[in-house]
């Protein structure tokens, strides 16, 4: 099928669709029993991002399992900072770890020069999806916002509430524009690499930016997402780009009149009839399940599931969740979604 026919990319390009698409962010890995078992034959969970093999699979298996409309490329948005030459490991049961930047030198040590030599397994899986995948099925390309990337940068790992990063950045804004440039342009080239190499729409997950003031927010997240966006768009103006920025509240319209998305990721707590009538009558929306309704299951889960449906079918919609669906979601508990949804 052609790319402009599939529903995902109608509904991305604004078009109501006769159904409602429905992917589920972090839907490769994590949950599903046959992840663990591919995870396991990796030496690492790098290794498993960089071996096109393993990741082409661990892609595929919720595809198989659910029939979705979109399937994301399984990788993650910590292989940025990893090619630009800094250290980025992942602890079992801790989570992703990086030697920190500790001020503006060690940005001499990051550097383009292996970008895409270092990334081209990630290039590679794309390209092998795109024969994979079912024929309706759009495959997502994806990368971490500047900000939320820079967060991992500089505190070295996951943080409760950033105070490196953001004293960093209100105490010497010009420096931390440099670093949050470096991976704006890392980002433009690594997105425009995955759309020549097959990806069909590109999802910008900038999950930490609801922790700032709205000046911050302004010239950190929105400012970067529109240049990058512009970077694509310069290039590939026919393929529409996805923007999550988690957490903005009422910031949302203005990313969505701003940033030249064409379609915004709505977190959980955004309330959808808000967010019809002051986003969707710009863009496109997808969302906004809360993951621990899907873990909790029961007629709640149905309700909330025909509320969001109701309040943004009129509309150019996608069916999310609000954020990554959660390790220990029940299988059984996705299908209920799904059927409620397909009807
Ligand atoms: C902040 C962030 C990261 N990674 C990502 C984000 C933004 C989205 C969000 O907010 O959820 C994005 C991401 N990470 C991963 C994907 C793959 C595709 C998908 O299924 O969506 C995507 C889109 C794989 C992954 N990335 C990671 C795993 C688990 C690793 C394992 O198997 O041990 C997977 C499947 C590891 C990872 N990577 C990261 C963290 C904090 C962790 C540890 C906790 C966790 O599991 O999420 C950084």
């Amino acid at each position: 099928m052609k790319t402009e026919n599939k529903l995902m990319i109608r509904a991305l390009k604004g078009e109501k669709t006769e159904r409602t698409p429905v992917w589920l962010m972090r839907q490769a890995g994590r949950f599903l029993p046959e992840y663990r078992k591919t995870r396991a034959s990796a030496d690492g969970f790098l290794d498993l991002c960089y071996s096109p093999d393993l990741a082409v699979e661990v892609t595929l298996q919720p595809i198989r399992r659910f029939g979705f409309d979109a399937s994301i490329v399984f990788s993650d948005i910590l292989v940025i900072p990893h090619a630009l030459g800094q250290k980025v490991w992942f602890e079992e049961g801790v989570g992703p770890k990086l030697e920190p930047l500790q001020s503006i030198a060690d940005l001499e040590n990051l550097n383009f020069d292996k970008l895409h030599s270092h990334l081209s397994p990630v290039y590679e899986t794309i390209g092998r999806l795109r024969e994979d995948l079912p024929k309706e099925t759009t495959l997502i390309g994806f990368a971490g916002a500047p900000w939320t990337v820079v967060s991992y940068m500089i505190e070295g790992g996951s943080s409760k509430d950033y105070a490196r990063a953001k004293t960093w950045a209100y105490s010497k804004p010009e420096e931390f524009d440099r670093i949050i440039d470096l991976v704006a342009e890392a980002t433009t080239r690594y997105l425009i690499r995955q759309i020549e190499s097959g990806a069909e729409t590109v999802q910008i997950f900038d999950s930490w930016a609801g922790v700032w003031p709205e000046f911050a927010l302004k010239r950190w997240c929105l400012e970067p997402c529109k240049k990058i966006i512009a970077g694509i768009k310069a290039v590939h103006p026919e393929v529409p780009v996805i923007l999550f920025p988690r957490g903005v509240g009422d910031s949302y319209p203005l990313f969505a009149k701003e940033s030249g998305a064409d379609a915004l990721g709505l977190d959980t707590t955004l309330s959808p009839v808000w967010a019809r009538d002051n986003i969707q009558s710009h863009v496109t929306v997808q969302g906004n399940l809360d993951p621990l309704l899907l873990v909790a299951g029961g007629s709640m889960l149905d309700q909330s599931i025909d509320s969001i449906l109701a309040t943004f079918s009129d509309g150019p919609f996608i069916f999310n969740l609000g954020h990554g669906i959660l390790p220990q979601t029940p299988i059984g508990h996705v299908e209920q979604m799904l059927k409620r949804i397909r009807g």
